[in-house]
């Protein structure tokens, strides 16, 4: 079979005036994760619901696993967690999820094992006799994410599958999405850049409905001739000034409040000098930090190509 398990050719999907996509060209390969990512209103949305059939093209073509985006053949074999999933507040998890199983097609007793089986994991196992009111909100979006897991579909789309999450759910649902990135082919659709660069390895960026660019992660972060830094705190303001005095520094980016992060620019001397002068003059200054990554982390090379 293909390696390109989604393809789209000059895919375009109009509202009325609104042109949500315009003439996209994407190829996606078995086994990767990829981040889609682009600001408010891109088309993020609509490109899911058209990869699931849920929408039509206004025009151009989409294949799926080989076949129309519509077609029975690809049924259960990709599937998605919206952004908002929501289940019947009275039904237990358990018996709701055999429920969908039982509607893709399986008898009770493998619907009923099928459930057990996408609990576990998510590790929720212990939650399949509870009803849904009951769970707190990153156990729901453990269970929607089970939800999106029943049948071991090759595609899956996550819509922000840890937004509104605290740190250490966060961390575990992005496990389950690590383990599952090794036999699925996964797409996740975030505005959490940090979240994008620890599981992705490819990129599609959309602006204002068209493709910006789809790449490795890796590649774009480490295009920028730039040091990032993560600070023991974070810098007075006037540490860039320092920075930029010396002759190869272009630039000094400090991050948000909290962040504890500074980025220094600088032009390509062939050398390496550059790296050398700043490393130095971190000393100097009394900057101290824990770790330095050669490049732009994702959050600072996205934001600027979202402008
Ligand atoms: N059903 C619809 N009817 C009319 N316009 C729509 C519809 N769905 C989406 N749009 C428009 O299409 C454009 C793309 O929307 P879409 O929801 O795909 O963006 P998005 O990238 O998912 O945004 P967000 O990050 O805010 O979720 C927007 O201008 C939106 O208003």
């Amino acid at each position: 079979m293909s390696q390109n398990v989604i393809e789209t050719h000059n895919l375009s999907k109009h509202f009325g005036p609104v042109k949500a996509l315009d003439q996209v060209n994407l190829i996606v390969n078995k086994g990767t994760t990829t981040g889609l990512v682009g600001p408010n209103g891109a088309g993020k949305t609509t490109l899911f619901s058209l990869l699931c059939g849920f929408l039509k093209p206004t025009s151009g073509s989409i294949q799926v696993l080989g076949h129309h985006a519509d077609s029975a053949h690809i049924r259960g074999r990709i599937s998605i967690l919206p952004q908002d999933a929501t289940l019947l507040k009275s039904l237990p998890v358990g018996k709701q999820l055999s429920m969908l199983a039982e509607l893709q097609g399986m008898n009770k007793k493998a619907a009923q094992s099928e459930a057990v089986r996408v609990l576990k994991l998510v590790d929720l196992y212990q939650s399949f006799n509870q009803l849904p009111e009951r769970l707190s909100h990153g156990m729901l979006k453990r269970v929607a994410i089970a939800q999106a897991l029943m049948g071991e579909p090759e595609i899956i789309m996550l819509d922000e599958p840890t937004a509104g999450l605290d740190p250490n759910t966060s961390d575990a649902i992005k496990a389950v999405i690590r383990k599952l990135g090794q036999t699925s082919t996964i797409i996740i659709s975030s505005h959490n850049l940090e979240v994008i660069e620890d599981l992705c390895e490819k990129i599609i960026i959309l602006r204002k409905g068209q493709l910006h660019s789809h790449e490795m992660v890796a590649d774009l972060t480490s295009r920028t001739k730039a040091l990032t830094f993560k600070l023991d705190k974070d810098p007075e303001a006037n540490v860039a000034d320092i920075f930029k005095s010396l002759p190869l520094v272009t630039a000094v980016k400090l991050g948000q409040p909290g962040q504890h992060r500074m980025v220094v620019y600088f032009k390509d001397d062939g050398e390496s000098m550059a790296e050398i002068e700043i490393i130095k003059c971190m000393a100097v200054a009394g900057v101290t930090y824990r770790e330095m990554v050669r490049g732009e982390r994702l959050q600072d090379t996205v934001s600027d190509r979202m402008r």
